[in-house]
């Protein structure tokens, strides 16, 4: 299902774990910091919303979304006690194939981080064409993936405690 056929901003509280015992950390790209700043207020309210405390959460900015990699590979090794991390990113689609490089570094560079690490990496990074695209997925027409991205990491925090318990 295409984004346009579905709201990012839509949850049903109901089928999400209280996140109130759970510690996250986000990592936020600076480059087009107004996109990434409502997907991290997306995020942040989305996770209070479903019972985070604020003290849990820890924001760490980065350059662009290609240093997303490094900052949450920092990110997962300086904190013993974080349940799930967030990356947070924009990138727009310019003039060139640059584009296309730094969408595929974050890309791998996050799956791996999630092949490499306990703690699982969401991925919260708009792909878009324009900055129409990327305004009407923060917070626009189709929602916020910041909140999407915020009830993935509540429930990958659930099933990353709940697999302990199997050990
Ligand atoms: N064009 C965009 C970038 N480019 C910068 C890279 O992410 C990186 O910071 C630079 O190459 C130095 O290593 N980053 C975005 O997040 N969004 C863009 O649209
Ligand atoms: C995603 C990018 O790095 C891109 O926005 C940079 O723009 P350009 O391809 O025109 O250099």
């Amino acid at each position: 299902m295409a984004t346009e056929n579905k709201n990012l901003s839509q949850y049903d509280k109901t089928t999400i774990p209280d996140a109130k015992n759970f510690r996250f950390g986000i990592v936020v790209s600076e480059w087009n910091e107004t996109i990434t700043q409502a997907l991290f207020q997306g995020a942040f309210d989305a996770l209070i919303d479903c019972g985070a405390i604020k003290e849990n959460i820890v924001r760490w900015n980065v350059p662009g979304s290609f240093e997303l990699v490094y900052g949450c590979k920092k990110m997962q090794e300086s904190f013993d006690m974080l349940d799930v991390v967030i990356a947070i990113g924009s990138v727009i689609q310019g003039e060139t194939k640059h584009f296309d490089f730094v969408c595929e570094g974050v890309t791998q560079g996050i799956k791996d981080l999630n092949l490499n690490s306990d703690i699982p990496v969401i991925f919260c990074v708009l792909t878009d064409n324009t900055i129409q695209q990327s305004i009407d997925r923060s917070g626009g027409k189709h929602g916020n993936k910041g909140t999407e991205a915020a009830i993935a990491a509540i429930k990958m925090a659930q099933l990353r405690k709940d697999a302990k318990f199997y050990k």
